[in-house]
């Protein structure tokens, strides 16, 4: 019996990124099922949003290969971006406009049908209705975090990349949040990249893990492997192991198999 093996919606192969001395991400390798949520986790500045970046094809990498949905994101990423989209603190919306026209503007850009439609239904799942038609500047934090889920979320994506997707929202918000991120997964069989700070967050919803250390991976498995592994009670004290130099990270390991 041949068994086929389906292409992973998210393939990255050694990949690297230098800004000048830094090297922000150095030979990173993973693969992300269709269907799955893989979270991406490191201290401040391991390499977390680099990666996002490179994903959308806004940073070209220094090295390696991305592939999205089986599409080789050098030679065809206008093939893949339509099916994908992402949400970033770090990325403000037009301050102008207001909610609604930004919707409009990225439900535009992404093709997506019946899209005044889609904009009430996608306001109401995020709860950005009460302020549809106030400007994108004049919004809370935890306000703007919902606005950039509901245009995350306006395309229906395939492949969703969140950078810090609870940033700023208040525990019950991020809580809601979680499950419908949960639920929308279960329902479309997206494929969600999360990058967070919040390890409750990463136990809930991630299947796998990659613990990313100055830009190279320290260990991976799923939460319960890794917790197990590190001889720890949660992913909170996995990740502090890690910061503190206690974990037993396969960089580590390979790097002393290397050296004898
Ligand atoms: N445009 C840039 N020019 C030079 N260095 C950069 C640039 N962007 C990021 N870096 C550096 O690359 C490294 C990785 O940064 P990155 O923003 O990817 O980290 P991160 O894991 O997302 O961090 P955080 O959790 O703080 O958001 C850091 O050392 C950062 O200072």
């Amino acid at each position: 019996m041949t068994v086929v093996l389906a292409t992973p919606s998210i393939e990255v192969k050694h990949l690297r990124k230098v800004y000048g001395e830094i090297v922000a991400v150095d030979d990173l390798t993973f693969a992300v099922p269709r269907g799955a949520v893989l979270g991406l986790l490191g201290g401040n500045g391991a390499g977390k949003t680099t990666t996002i970046a490179m994903l959308l094809g806004l940073l070209e990498p220094t090295a390696g290969d991305i592939h999205v949905l089986g599409i080789d994101m050098k030679k065809r990423r206008y093939a893949a971006l339509p099916r994908m989209n992402f949400s970033s603190p770090y990325v403000d919306l037009p301050h102008r406009l207001t909610v609604r026209q930004n919707l409009l503007f990225y439900g535009r850009l992404y093709g997506v049908r019946n899209v005044g439609k889609r904009i009430d239904e996608i306001a109401e799942h995020m709860q950005v209705a009460p302020f549809l038609d106030r400007q994108a500047g004049k919004l809370s934090a935890g306000q703007k975090t919902r606005v950039a889920l509901a245009k995350a979320l306006i395309n229906k994506p395939d492949v969703l990349l969140l950078d810090e997707p609870t940033a700023s929202l208040d525990p019950d918000t991020a809580d809601w949040v979680r499950t419908y991120l949960k639920d929308y997964q279960h329902e479309t069989h997206a494929t969600i990249l999360l990058a967070s700070h919040n390890m409750g967050e990463v136990e809930r919803l991630c299947d796998d893990v990659v613990l990313l250390q100055a830009g190279r991976v320290f260990d991976r498995g799923s939460p319960r492997e890794l917790i197990e592994r590190f001889g720890r009670e949660d992913m909170e004290e996995v990740f502090l192991d890690m910061a503190r130099g206690r974990g037993r990270g396969l960089d580590a390991l390979n790097r002393k198999e290397t050296a004898s």
